[in-house]
């Protein structure tokens, strides 16, 4: 049975559509052909069409990030057996991140990360990444999400020696691999706003693994960001602090903490998967 890749108007029908119905059955045959045994349990409809939809109907694609996705996850125990977010409730009240409330205008999620909160002697790399792969499985579960992507905004101020020290070439092949082909969302950019000259090696340790795709959507923005970033999201969608009218960043920080807290039974089950 030969599929083509699908139209715009398929990527936008819902999970119980008929018409998906053979793009899911010839992925799920796939899965299980590829000795994805240990995941028959949940190579549901809804699981299968996030990789689906990240990769416009591919099955092709969308079977090989399945498998890229399985492999992370069972190479970074580290990172993804907990996804506790009481675990880290520490960072996350120092309003280290959010999702914003608003979408930008293509329908993208739009991320911060505020990398001067994480203090590196109270926290490990892997405890900050468990909060990225929280957020990043709870919103691709979105339908639009996983039409649309997401767009991360980091503000690098108060990087510091100790910060880089963290990031190894080992964590440095994880976060490409997340970025790339490992993980069912879509990237659509990558912000970097008052990078320091500390950051150009962590910078460099990275980019060899990245696409060129990705790197393409990463710009970086310095410390006067604010017009530039203006140029990519409209002011409605970012907080005072990055230059928008949105609500306040400690405000958005506290609502995505709550919303993460309530996902904490959802999130132990998929860290259990
Ligand atoms: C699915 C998905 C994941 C899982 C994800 C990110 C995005 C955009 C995703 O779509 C971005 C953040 C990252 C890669 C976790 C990063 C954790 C580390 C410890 C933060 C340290 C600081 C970085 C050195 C800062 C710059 C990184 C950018 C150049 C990506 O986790």
């Amino acid at each position: 049975l030969w599929l083509k890749a699908a139209s715009s108007s398929q990527i936008e029908l819902p999970d119980d559509s008929e018409q998906l119905r053979p793009y899911v059955s010839r992925l799920r045959r796939g899965a299980l052909r590829a000795g994805e045994l240990s995941a028959v349990g949940s190579l549901s409809s809804g699981f299968l069409l996030r990789f689906l939809r990240a990769r416009d109907f591919n099955t092709e694609l969308s079977l090989k990030l399945l498998l890229n996705y399985q492999r992370w996850r069972r190479e970074s125990p580290e990172i993804s057996s907990c996804l506790s977010p009481s675990s880290v409730l520490g960072l996350l009240n120092t309003s280290y991140h959010a999702v914003l409330p608003q979408r930008d205008c293509t329908g993208s999620r739009v991320l911060i990360y505020r990398i001067g909160q994480w203090n590196p002697k109270d926290w490990s790399a892997f405890q900050v990444f468990r909060v990225s792969l929280m957020t990043s499985e709870i919103i691709s579960r979105e339908n639009e999400t996983q039409r649309q992507g997401v767009k991360a905004i980091f503000d690098l101020a108060g990087w510091s020696l100790s910060h880089a020290l963290q990031i190894n070439p080992s964590l440095a092949r994880k976060i490409s691999s997340v970025l790339s082909d490992s993980f069912p969302l879509k990237v659509r950019g990558i912000h970097l706003v008052n990078e320091p000259m500390f950051f150009r090696p962590v910078f460099a340790m990275l980019r060899p693994f990245l696409p060129d795709k990705i790197k393409q959507r990463i710009h970086m923005h310095g410390s006067d960001f604010q017009d530039s970033l203006s140029g990519f999201f409209s002011s409605h969608v970012l907080p005072p602090e990055y230059g928008g009218h949105g609500p306040g960043i400690t405000q958005v920080c506290q609502g995505w903490t709550n919303h993460l807290l309530q996902s904490e039974n959802l999130l132990q089950q998929i860290a259990s998967r």
